[in-house]
């Protein structure tokens, strides 16, 4: 899939991960939605966004994903502003053990919700015409971190989600691929929060330094290049991308017997 002229969503834009997804959409010649709950990153960021690619390239909007509501205004502004939807990036995530369920929430129960409303959208089955979903797991999705096991259920889900619904998408023939990026860790204000979001966990935040220590940090942009090959390779589908320094695998699992 060429991105030249290719309309893009993407959750949680304002910063990390989703303002280098944007921005690599961006740099590919799509037309790229913003949606976050931080107004003033947002804006801020689709300012400086227009003055770099033009002002018809970029649409912020204040969108928190816990709202179907909110959701839904954001794809048919979309769709009214650019003229269709071909691209999700199911990006919108926190990390806070001692907000287990607002974690479930964003990351889990949003990730689906935001995932079922673009199918509508995007569907060959219901008008739409096709395209990729790429949602935003992470390593924690592939194996346990032990300070923060809420976090890890959500994005082990996200993986399950990412898998099953993959294949519901090719068996119904909606045409959308659907595929989950699994970074390890990434330089961003959610990585650097960590240690004070662990809740009665903290006592193992050692644990992580172990980790980070053995797989490294990413930046962003070290995310944003992979992201790319999942938007554009139009062979995957139902795939788990793992990213960490040294390399990038796609992950095979266990099949039944
Ligand atoms: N930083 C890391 O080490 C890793 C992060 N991830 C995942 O990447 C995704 C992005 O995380 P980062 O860029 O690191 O975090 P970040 O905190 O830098 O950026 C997340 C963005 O999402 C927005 N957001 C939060 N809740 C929202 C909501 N309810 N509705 C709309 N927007 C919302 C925030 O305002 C923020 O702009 C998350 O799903 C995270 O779990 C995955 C693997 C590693
Ligand atoms: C503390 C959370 C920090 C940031 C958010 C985030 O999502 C970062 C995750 C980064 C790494 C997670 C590593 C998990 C490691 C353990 O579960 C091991 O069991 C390794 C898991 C899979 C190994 C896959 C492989 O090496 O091939």
């Amino acid at each position: 899939m060429a991105l030249n002229g290719k309309i893009a969503v993407v959750t949680g834009a304002a910063n990390g991960i989703g303002k280098a997804m944007t921005e690599k959409l961006l740099q590919n010649g799509a037309k790229v939605t913003l949606l976050d709950v931080n107004e003033t990153a947002g804006k801020n960021l689709m300012e400086s966004l227009q003055k770099e690619y033009g002002q018809e390239k970029t649409l912020f909007m204040k969108c928190d994903v816990e709202s179907e509501e909110q959701i839904k205004d954001a794809f048919h502004k979309t769709i009214e502003t650019f003229g269709g939807m071909d691209i999700l990036c199911n990006n919108a995530g926190i990390l806070d053990e001692s907000q287990w369920e607002k974690t479930v929430s964003i990351n889990l129960v949003a990730v689906i919700r935001v995932a079922n409303l673009a199918l509508e959208q995007m569907s060959k089955l219901s008008g739409g015409r096709g395209g990729v979903i790429i949602n935003t797991a992470s390593m924690a999705g592939l194996g346990p971190l032990p300070s923060c096991p809420v976090y890890t259920a959500t994005k082990h889900g996200v993986i399950g989600f990412t898998r099953a619904m993959g294949a519901a998408s090719a068996a119904s023939g909606y045409g959308v691929r659907i595929n989950a990026i699994c970074p390890g860790f990434v330089q961003t204000d959610l990585f650097s929060r960590i240690p004070s979001k662990l809740g009665k966990l903290s006592h193992l935040d050692d644990l992580n330094q172990q980790l980070i220590e053995k797989f490294g940090i990413l930046t962003v942009s070290e995310v944003a290049d992979p992201f790319f090959e999942l938007v554009t390779d139009e062979t995957k589908n139902g795939e788990a991308l793992l990213v960490v320094p040294s390399r990038k695998q796609y992950v095979t699992f266990p099949g039944l017997p």
